[in-house]
């Protein structure tokens, strides 16, 4: 596999012998380091070395954070009292067909716009590419309050539509100064919430998502890898 890192998202290409760049694989997660903006109040990420090879032969870590670090998923005990927690999480909904829609010009993702999108009936993951994946492309390490995110009008469409998985490119699918209303209407109804993701590089269209939150037991959320294959791969 040869792969190169481009302004954060890594592009990587599996190719076999005889057949070239069979697939491509595009990263959206970010990379964990201590400078990552984080959720007021929320624990920054942290890792420490607690071994080194000179002293001990061999380099040992540890890691400090919120679950709610980077790309992450939020599970529906993040708003719901004894909601099902991330290991719970359907690997079902975290993999499959997902259409990333771009609304680079927006300052809110309404019920609204939704109806303005043409989304196709049988969407069943959606990823929203705004303004905020600019944040992560520029390596801006300050929390901004002024992301773009969804009102709750917009989480009532996107159950009604039947979508299964939201994605959005900052740290809430809420905006900051909503009420949990947002968060509650999906989690309820099912929906998984994916933040954090980087979409700069990615052209609209669909895909297909794999997004494997770590399955830490009991957690509200967990940070996850995601990735985007091109929908029509023969072997993805
Ligand atoms: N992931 C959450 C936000 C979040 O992380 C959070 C919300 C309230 C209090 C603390 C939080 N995170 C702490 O790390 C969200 O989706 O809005």
């Amino acid at each position: 596999m040869n792969s190169k890192i481009t302004h954060g998202i890594i592009r990587a290409r599996l190719s076999i012998p005889g057949v070239i760049n069979m697939v491509k694989i595009l990263d959206i997660s970010v990379g964990l380091h201590s400078q990552l903006p984080t959720w007021p109040g929320g624990l920054n990420f942290q890792l420490e070395s607690t071994k080194t090879i000179d002293q001990h032969g061999v380099n040992v870590s540890k890691m400090a954070s919120s679950v709610h670090v980077g790309t992450h998923v939020d599970a529906p005990s993040h708003f719901i009292d004894g909601g099902p927690t991330v290991e719970q999480l359907s690997l079902e909904t975290l993999i499959g067909r997902a259409l990333v829609i771009s609304v680079a010009d927006v300052t809110a993702i309404t019920a609204n716009l939704l109806n303005q999108l043409n989304i196709p009936k049988d969407t069943e993951r959606i990823l929203f590419k705004t303004a905020n994946s600019q944040l992560w492309e520029r390596g801006i390490s300050e929390f901004k309050q002024d992301y773009v995110a969804l009102t709750a009008d917009a989480a009532q469409w996107v159950v009604d539509a039947g979508i299964q998985l939201v994605g959005v490119d900052y740290l809430s699918v809420q905006r900051f100064n909503d009420s949990p209303l947002t968060h509650e209407i999906l989690l309820t109804a099912g929906v998984v919430i994916l933040e954090g993701i980087n979409l700069a590089e990615i052209a609209p269209g669909e895909y297909q998502l794999i997004c494997l939150p770590l399955k830490i037991i009991g957690s509200e959320g967990a940070p996850a890898r995601a990735v985007l294959l091109p929908y029509n791969c023969s072997n993805g």
